[in-house]
């Protein structure tokens, strides 16, 4: 299983990038980076120094690996480690830390350290399934960043991958929809998801993938954000609230693709949203029913429309 380890960083010189915003500064402080392999290799070395030394042997193999992930408000480069094929438990000896499974680390982990874990990793992992090129069939070669890799042979850049998921709220204006997957965890509902096919655009995505599995038609469609999420293989989350009319609710539930699926009211909503971690219960009692953590978009789409509705019945 791949491991990450976020490495503290070490202040980098900033004075050439000074023009414009600290914003604008950062984005092309990053961009440089990419670029410039002796300027990265300078960055990686000054922010893992501290944590290599405590690694030993396995130390250089591990920089070797590492991912620019970004760079703080102060233009510190932050890298992710690869340290899997090391000895855990030395490791966390060593450091202080301890390695969590990262699909729970998400409801640990603060706002903003969430999605920098879930880049490195997944960034770490696209480097190992992407060592050769699918045209030649020869090894391809990573920069010093890992923002992408080149086929020696006839110069292909391969660059990491997203796959583009559609995620909806769909309500009724009264209730929400929520559904299950056989392999999500025991009591877990989340919004309706799915991938784009070859050539659809998001809203033609969103409609199919409401009419498959719980046979509905949407009728109206609202943005909400996105995300990257790294399982399975990182996806392009989309997230928007549908709308369908009260009087064409009725579910028709594809159970190949789905466990379940069901209308929660606001009440239920609010219970399932105070569910801060996966509740541990006996296999013979009803599972309590929560929702994604906080960093998933699912969970903000849920949040968002508890508020709406919280903010529609005190006009009422
Ligand atoms: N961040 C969040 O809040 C949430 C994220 N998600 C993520 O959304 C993603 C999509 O949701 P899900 O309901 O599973 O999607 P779908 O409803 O599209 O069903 C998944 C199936 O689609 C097929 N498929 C089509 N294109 C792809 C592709 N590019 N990669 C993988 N499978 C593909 C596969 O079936 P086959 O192999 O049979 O062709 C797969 O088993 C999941 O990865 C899930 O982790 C889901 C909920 C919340
Ligand atoms: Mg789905």
């Amino acid at each position: 299983m791949l491991k990450c380890l976020r490495v503290l960083p070490a202040p980098v010189t900033r004075s050439c990038y000074r023009c414009g915003s600290s914003y604008v500064a950062r984005m092309r402080f990053i961009n440089h980076l990419k670029e410039d392999p002796g300027a990265c290799l300078k960055a990686l070395d000054s922010d893992v120094e501290g944590i290599l030394n405590r690694l030993g042997e396995g130390g250089s193999l591990v920089k070797e690996e590492s991912v620019l992930i970004t760079c703080t408000e102060q233009n510190r480069a932050l890298f992710c480690l690869d340290v899997g094929q090391l000895d855990q438990g030395a490791l966390e000896e060593a450091c202080g830390a301890a390695f969590v499974d990262l699909r729970k680390a998400f409801f640990i982990l603060r706002g903003e350290e969430a999605p920098l874990v879930a880049r490195g990793q997944a960034l770490l992992r696209w480097h190992q399934g992407n060592g050769f090129c699918s045209a030649s069939g020869q090894p391809t070669t990573r920069n010093q960043a890992g923002s992408q890799r080149v086929c020696q042979s006839n110069g292909l850049i391969y660059y990491p991958k997203m796959s583009p998921v559609i995620i909806t709220l769909v309500s009724d204006g009264r209730r929400c929809l929520l559904a299950r997957q056989t392999s999500f965890p025991r009591g877990m509902y989340s919004a309706l998801a799915g991938f784009c096919d070859m050539g659809e655009t998001l809203e033609e995505t969103l409609r199919r993938e409401v009419a498959e599995e719980v046979g509905l038609e949407v009728d109206s469609v609202l943005y909400s954000g996105s995300q990257h999420w790294p399982f399975p293989q990182s996806s392009f989350m989309v997230a928007c609230h549908a709308t369908v009319g009260p009087d064409n609710a009725q579910l028709e539930v594809d159970h190949a693709e789905l466990e379940d699926a069901r209308w929660f009211t606001l009440e239920e909503i609010r219970a399932a949203l105070k569910v801060r971690t996966p509740p541990r219960e006996l296999r013979d009692q009803p599972p309590t029913v929560w929702v994604p953590p906080a960093y998933a978009i699912a969970h903000r789409l849920i949040g968002e429309w508890a508020e709406d509705q919280e903010r529609r019945g005190e006009g009422r």
